[in-house]
């Protein structure tokens, strides 16, 4: 991706693509690009050739733009997007058309830095060396156990990793409570009528491990690589619990250990989407047909737009493992100043949780007919029931 110009170093050429793009003319929006005027160059706002044209409903100029270059994911001087622009004007085509671009864009992104990974002698590269430095921070619980902080999140990692896609925004706090209604569904999600076996990847303030245990589980296995967090679990007895097994480590070290689950649930901190989608590889060996799967749906938590593509991307992603998601769509409670008290990074913003619900895609597809197939007798009962009331509406008449 090229830099993007800014309004001060711009040439007549960029402002008349941006102002090209405005009016919607395709022809001249094209013949600029080809003459090399800037995709990527922002107004006074931020506001770039994209986002103009998604705004004004120019679905072919928004095309072009893209095919030629120009960044789906560049926000204005408020952080908005062309996507956000195309939503809030109710372009839907346009909205659609971005994001599913952001996906393959997203997609490519992807595969090449695997590729650039697997050729470099390095190896392991950025997110797993965030996950280590994570893992060597000192943590604190607070004493209302409310929250699990890190107490040295400046330090933790160089600030190119900031930039890769975090599960759980970089921050100060690794768990806070308000985050429990949220547990108690995933619980839910995962354990389904209860009395199964269950995987927990990430202890945390263990609010989703207490969730499980409501749901009598035939066994209850809990992966946690934090020493602080593990000591913590220890104290608490949860090592000693009948039915329960924990694992210190990372995830990936104990993997041989894992058999396969009705339910399984993954909420880790200081990893990034590369991560949650090794984990996702080894899903078709960890989840037992019929069984569930979920995610904290933490990703990109401070712009709905890009939350939203990095959701289609799991799906995409997932449906090559045979795998299906569907979000539940919940409320979060007001988030109220007194919330955030004494946690850095404020890391939640929307008023809606998208909880991801992941089945083997045949199970799902039997579990659709079956609701298609009873949806289709409820409308046949309700005809049926109107046809008699109308029946005998006519006789009393
Ligand atoms: C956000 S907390 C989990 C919160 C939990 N869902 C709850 O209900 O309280 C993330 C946890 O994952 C752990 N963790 C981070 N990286 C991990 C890894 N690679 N393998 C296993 N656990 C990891 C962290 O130490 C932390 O305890």
């Amino acid at each position: 991706m090229s830099e993007a110009s800014s309004a001060a170093g711009s040439t007549e050429l960029d402002k008349q693509l941006w102002a090209a793009a405005e009016a919607g003319d395709l022809e001249l929006v094209k013949q600029l690009c080809s003459q090399n005027a800037d995709v990527t160059y922002q107004n006074e706002e931020g506001t770039s050739a994209l986002m103009t044209a998604a705004e004004n409903g120019h679905t072919a100029v928004v095309a072009a733009l893209l095919e030629a270059g120009a960044p789906w994911n560049q926000q204005d001087k408020s952080g908005y997007c062309a996507g956000e622009y195309a939503t809030a004007s109710k372009k839907h085509e346009i909205v659609e058309m971005i994001m599913e671009w952001g996906v393959q864009a997203e997609l490519l992104l992807g595969a090449a830095s695997r590729t650039n990974e697997e050729a470099s002698t390095s190896g392991t590269a950025g997110s797993s060396a965030a996950n280590a430095g994570y893992l060597q921070q000192k943590l604190v619980y607070t004493p209302d156990g409310d929250k699990l902080l890190d107490a040295d999140a400046d330090k933790k990692m160089p600030d190119q990793l900031f930039k890769l896609l975090s599960l759980r925004a970089a921050g100060e706090a690794v768990m806070m409570g308000w985050e429990a209604p949220l547990m108690e569904k995933h619980a839910a999600a995962i354990c389904r009528g209860g009395g199964g076996h269950y995987l927990n990847v990430g202890f945390g303030l263990g609010i989703v491990d207490n969730e499980i245990q409501r749901y009598s589980p035939a066994s209850h296995t809990i992966i946690e690589a934090h020493p602080d967090v593990y000591a913590h679990m220890c104290k608490l007895g949860w090592d000693s619990r009948p039915g329960v097994r924990v694992l210190f480590g990372r995830w990936q070290e104990v993997l041989p250990q894992l058999e396969s689950y009705d339910g399984i649930f993954f909420d880790t901190y200081g990893e990034y989407y590369e991560e949650m989608r090794e984990f996702h590889q080894q899903l078709p060996r960890l989840l037992r047909p019929g069984g569930v799967y979920s995610y904290f749906n933490g990703l990109a938590s401070d712009n709905f737009f890009f939350h939203s593509v990095y959701g289609r991307l799991v799906q995409v992603e997932l449906a090559t493992q045979q795998l299906q998601v569907r979000f539940e769509q919940l409320r979060v409670a007001e988030l109220g100043d007194e919330v955030w008290q004494g946690v850095r990074n404020k890391y939640w913003h929307f008023p809606l949780y998208f909880l991801p619900v992941v089945t083997h895609a045949a199970a799902a597809g039997a579990e659709e007919e079956e609701a298609d197939q009873q949806q289709q007798q409820q409308q046949q009962q309700q005809q049926q029931q109107q046809q008699q009331v109308q029946q005998q509406d006519g006789e009393q008449q």
